[in-house]
Order: C-alpha cells, then structure tokens, then sequence
C-alpha cells in the first residue's frame, strides 16, 4: 500500500482548522434551530448501530468540509486495500487481516482463508469438547473451569466479550489472569479445582514475561494437586503463532490453535484467542458474534464517507484532535457488561494511534491518537462526570446505550437509559448562571445567596458527544460494535498518516525490565542505572534481605 499523505497535507485541513476555530464559540443548540432536520441528517445506521452525532461543534457547511477530507485521505480506499490484505503494517511488512476472521467469503484470500475454516474447526472442537463434559481433567472429572492466561490483546478482547455476553452463557466458568502480579492468578485459583480446570495459555509471541510466567505458576499448581506431567494435555491448551515455545512449555501440538502474524494482537478476538469465549457462549453465539463484525466490514467496505460509521467517527476524532486540541477521548457505556470496554478501547486505540512519526519514519508536527478513558454509567456520573461539565477540558464522548436489558428488569433499566439521555443532553445544555439563580431562589434561597451561589452551579454546556444507540447487547451487536471501533482507530490512523498495527512504544519497558529483574537476582553489571532507580533498588533490596 502506497504510504499515506500526512494530514497537514490533505487540502481541506487548513480549511477545516479556520472552520473549527469558527465554531469553538458557536452554540450546538443553536445549530439545531438553523439546521432543523440536524437531529436526522447528523444520524448515520449500520449493522443495527445508530451513530446519533448531531451533538457536535459542526454544522452543516464543516461537515461537508470534513467529508472531503475523508476523500482526499482516500478513506474507501483504504477501507478496500486493509479489507483486501494490502501490506498496510509497513514496518512489519504484513497485512492486517483481522477482517478475513470473520469473513464467509474470501476472494484472492484463499490460502489464509483456508487456515482460517480451519482454525475455526478447531475452536468449534474444542467449545463443544469441553461444554459436553467430554473434556476431563487427571481426576477424571469434567473440566467446570476455563482460565485464560494473556495479557493485553489476548485477554482484553475475550475479557470484554465474555463479560458482555453473560446473559447468553452456558455451564462453563471462564476466568482470566493478565497481571505477572501473582495476587491476579492467586485470586482466580482461590474458588477454583485443579481437578476441573483448564487452562488457556494464550500469547500470539508466546514471549510475554507475565503470561508465561503465570502459566508456569498454573502448571506447578496442578502438579501440587496430584497431575502428573502426563496429565497435562488435559488441562492446557495452547493459542499461539509460536509452536515451537509452545511445545518447549508442555503443549503438545494437538492442543495448540493458531495465531498468525498478519492479525495484530489488539485485533485478535475473533481468532482463536477469543476461544475462551466460544467455550463460555457456545459456538452459535460466538459465530453471530463474528456475523456482527462481517455486517460492520461490509458496510465499512460499501458505504460512501457520508453514511460510513467508522469514517465519520475517525472525522470527528481528528476534527476535535486538530481542529480544537481535545488531547482526550471518552466513552461511556451505559451497560454494566460494557464496563470494560473502555480498557479494551484503550489498547485499541492507544496502542494503534499512540505514534509520533509518520508511516515513512518522519516526524509530525500534529497531535495523534488521544487519551482515551471512560466507564460505565452511571458510576462515572457520581465521580469523573463533574469535570465533563465543568472542567476547562474539551473531552469528547461517546456514549454507548442498549435501548434494553436482558436482566428482565426493564423498569429498572428505564433508569439507565434516562441517565445516559440526560448526560448526553446535559452536555449539549448546560446551564446559564441565570436559570442557576432561579433554581436555588425555587428553592428558597435568599436573593445574595443565590446570587453567590449560581457561578458554581452553572454549567458552559455545548460539550461535545455522540450517542450510539442499538436494541440491545448481543452476540451480534458487540461484533459489530468492536468491528466499528476497530475501523475508526483505522481511518484515524490513515487520516494522520500512521501506521496502526505496530507497537514498538511498547519493547523498551520490556528490555529495561528483563535488565532489573536480573539485577534484583544478584547478575553483576558494570554499567549502574540512573539513580532514581539504584536508589529504588536499595530500597527494595532492605525489604528483601
Ligand atoms: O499475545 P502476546 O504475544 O503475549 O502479546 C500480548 C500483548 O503484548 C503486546 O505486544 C504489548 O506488549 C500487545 O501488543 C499484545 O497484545
């Protein structure tokens, strides 16, 4: 794929910045009195998502702007070079091919789609495997418990769609151990049978320090419990690009699912990393799952800039990036089986869009990728929402709403659903230092005390946010739900000029830490550390000795 250009470069920016400096002071309601079909026309569908942007500084005549810049940037072709297998991680040389995981159908593809139908064989095998009780552990007993052990793109993922999806759960247990912190492993192990679990080890590198490490701490757990080393391909299985460690660590062949190169970690759910979560649901949730992101694929690759989904909301991110320095990003599920999404979203997009030179290795002179962070509502309400509406922050929102709730508590959640309205229109509203006065004089404050009082109960409003509404959590809403967020980190990252898809940020911290950890074994070095850290070690090494 032809490097892209950098966004300073697109036409339309300089237009676009001038227009955004334009509407830093221009009412959102007032844009919904000029434009009055903006509560339709700002609305976009697709794969049973409804993006609701009308709640942003853009009128009619920037978002026309912001429209070109999405073409000039090439977008829909992008869309079609990523979907096509076009070497878009050019530092690595590799495709990203985490759409093909979900593909009925791929033409030109065949070889790696042909692993894929494979893999995905497997994944059914072993979902069935173990839900039918087949699957037994040293004792004999049927395996009850699934624990994944990985980190970053091999727990986030199936961490959040196992969550999420709880409703649709079989008999299975699914647990997961991300942190080398041995409270995490210990914790999960407490309630748990060495006789009935089995463990996931799940590193596409199968060089993660914390996996690997939990993974042995689990191996030596079940030993201790009476498994001989021979009972071990009863209770590991193996998902990896790396067979060779794999088989170095225990895992005979036949217990490994793969992982390839050409689908990045962050990306990786819908392979057989999200394994613990066709055990947990069963593999016709998991496979509507996979259907949810193939609709959101299909309209990424087929829809105009104008009713794209993951364009438009990659053109908001940039608009306020750019256009208005928002160094932040929030999303707010309105749904407690969302509550990790905003940790999944973080390494999505962070991870992806966190760079500071452009593909070809230059530097750039503008914002990328923004702080993002969020939880679920209504928590955040009673805690960070003070700063969304009165701090001196421009944070942009998406908020996240399932119009139902499989809990059949639908009266209660009535409450959710007026929560999360009344946030989004909060934000929009605010409220003059006025109608602050009159509301403390309704409640019968005295005239200079409502006088004192109504600056600290005013609020700007006009912030800023999206509402992505859909009729409930689903297998098949998730799909599409991650498959939009996953497209959007894309297109930002083509619209800054990025390579999405490597993570080199990530290696350092790695190498110093291996360095340390041999230092606090007692391994001489000549060369002494900064000393902050030498300081830091003595320290430790008081508590140690
Ligand atoms: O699946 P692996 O190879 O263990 O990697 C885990 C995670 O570590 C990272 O490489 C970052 O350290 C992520 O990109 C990845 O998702």
């Amino acid at each position: 794929m032809t490097s892209s250009p950098l966004l300073t470069d697109l036409p339309a920016f300089g237009e676009l910045q001038a227009l955004a400096s334009d509407l830093k002071s221009t009412s959102i309601q007032a844009l919904f009195e000029r434009e009055g079909n903006r509560a339709e026309a700002f609305v976009a569908q697709a794969a049973g998502l409804r993006l609701d942007y009308s709640k942003h500084l853009l009128d009619g005549a920037a978002r026309a702007r912001l429209l070109e810049l999405g073409e000039q940037a090439q977008l829909p072709r992008k869309a079609q070079a990523l979907l096509g297998g076009a070497e878009v991680n050019n530092t690595e040389g590799r495709p990203a091919l985490h759409s093909l995981l979900r593909a009925s159908s791929a033409p030109g593809l065949e070889d790696k789609f042909a692993e894929v139908v494979e893999a995905r064989a497997q994944m059914r095998h072993w979902a069935g495997r173990i839900n039918s009780g087949e699957q037994r552990g040293f004792s004999g007993a049927a395996i009850t418990d699934v624990v994944n052990i990985g980190i970053g793109g091999s727990d986030l993922g199936p961490r959040l769609v196992t969550d999420a999806l709880k409703p649709f759960q079989g008999d299975i247990n699914c647990h997961y151990v991300a942190n080398v912190d041995p409270a995490d492993l210990q914790d999960t192990l407490l309630d748990l049978d060495p006789a009935t679990t089995l463990f996931i080890i799940c590193s596409k590198s199968f060089r993660t320090e914390e996996t690997l490490t939990n993974g042995l701490a689990a191996r030596a757990w079940l030993i201790n419990a009476g498994a001989e080393v021979s009972d071990l391909d009863k209770h590991f299985l193996a998902i990896t690009s790396n067979l060779a460690a794999a088989a170095e660590f225990g895992v005979s062949g036949d217990n490994c699912l793969p992982m390839w190169d050409w689908v990045g970690g962050r990306y990786s759910v819908w392979s057989a990393v999200g394994l613990s979560c066709a055990i947990a649901l069963g593999w016709e949730h998991f496979e509507q799952f996979l259907d949810g992101a193939a609709a959101m694929d299909a309209h990424f690759a087929s829809a105009p800039v104008a009713d794209n989904l993951p364009m438009l909301m990659s053109l908001l991110e940039v608009w306020y990036c750019n256009g208005f320095g928002a160094g932040n990003h929030v999303v707010l599920p309105y749904d407690q089986g969302l509550a990790r999404l905003p940790d999944f979203l973080q390494q999505l997009t962070m991870e992806s869009n966190g760079k500071r030179v452009a593909a070809d290795g230059s530097a750039l002179d503008y914002d990328t990728g923004p702080v993002l962070w969020g939880s679920a509502g209504t928590m955040g309400q009673h805690s960070f929402h003070q700063l969304l509406h009165q701090g001196t922050r421009l944070c942009p929102v998406d908020f996240i709403l399932p119009l139902t709730t499989h809990t059949g508590m639908a009266e209660q959640h009535q409450r959710l659903v007026a929560n999360g309205l009344a946030q989004s229109r909060a934000l929009l509203v605010g409220r003059t230092p006025d109608e602050a006065r009159e509301s403390l004089l309704a409640r019968g404050l005295d005239a200079a005390e409502a006088e004192r009082l109504a600056p600290h109960l005013a609020m700007p409003g006009n912030r800023p946010n999206s509402v992505i509404s859909f009729a409930a959590v689903t297998p098949h809403s998730l799909g599409a739900l991650i498959a939009l967020y996953e497209h959007r980190t894309f297109c930002s990252g083509q619209l800054w000029g990025i390579n999405s898809f490597d993570q080199w940020g990530v290696e350092l911290g790695k190498e110093i830490g291996v360095d340390i950890f041999q230092r606090m074994a007692g391994e001489a070095r000549t060369a002494p550390l900064d000393p902050a850290t030498e300081a830091l070690l003595a320290q430790w090494r008081q508590y140690r000795d």
